[in-house]
């Protein structure tokens, strides 16, 4: 799916395939220098951080494992509700090993507070959180996020993972929709 298949759908892109490309090779390369001669386990949260994942650990030279994880928070609203629910949990074990969290979007940032002290919860060596996107409201909470894609402003987002209802998420950009596909 591109710009062109969108109609009148699309309002503007605000970060492209290329943009998006550049910035996951430098994240990928100072996450192989940050784990080199370490074990690491990716765990990519479902089903937005899908596009990140795949790319990301493909720009990476190490030979990191790859698990998932289902959370879900926003159903087919534009808001968090505030409650996770795990509709999938790992297979791995995290005890002792060193876990990097891969996620789409940090927006009012309640789906990571509550999923890092879960994952902290289990034991690991160590949690560190890579996001492509990261909004302003991710500020009012404590969270410390190491690998940041974009910093965007607080509009709601589609495309790379992103969804609107469950759509847009294979557009190889990030970009709003235009106010009537909301109505
Ligand atoms: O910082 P927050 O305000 O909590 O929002 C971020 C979370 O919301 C989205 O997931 P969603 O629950 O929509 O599931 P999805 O990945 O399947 O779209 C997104 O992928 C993040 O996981
Ligand atoms: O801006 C967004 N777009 C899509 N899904 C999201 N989940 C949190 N914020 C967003
Ligand atoms: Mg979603």
């Amino acid at each position: 799916m591109d710009a062109k298949d969108m109609g009148d759908d699309l309002e503007k892109v605000l970060v492209t395939e290329e943009q998006i490309k550049a910035r996951l090779r430098e994240l990928a390369a100072e996450i192989d220098a940050d784990y080199a001669g370490k074990d690491l386990l990716l765990v990519g949260v479902l089903k937005g951080a899908v596009m990140v994942m795949a790319d990301l650990a493909r720009e990476l030279h190490h030979p990191a494992e790859m698990d998932w994880m289902a959370v879900s928070s926003y159903g087919a609203g534009t808001t968090s509700s505030g409650v996770v629910r795990i509709l999938k949990d790992l297979d791995a074990d995290l005890k002792d090993r060193h876990v990097l969290i891969v996620e789409d979007v940090i927006d009012s940032g309640l789906t990571l507070s509550w999923l890092a002290g879960n994952l902290r919860s289990r034991g690991p060596a160590s949690v560190e959180v890579c996001t492509m996107v990261r909004k302003p409201l991710a500020f009012e909470v404590d969270l410390d996020v190491k690998y940041i894609g974009f910093d965007l402003p607080n509009e709601f987002i589609v495309g790379y993972g992103l969804d609107y209802a469950e759509k847009y998420r294979n557009l190889p950009f990030i970009g709003t929709l235009a106010p009537h596909v909301y109505r």
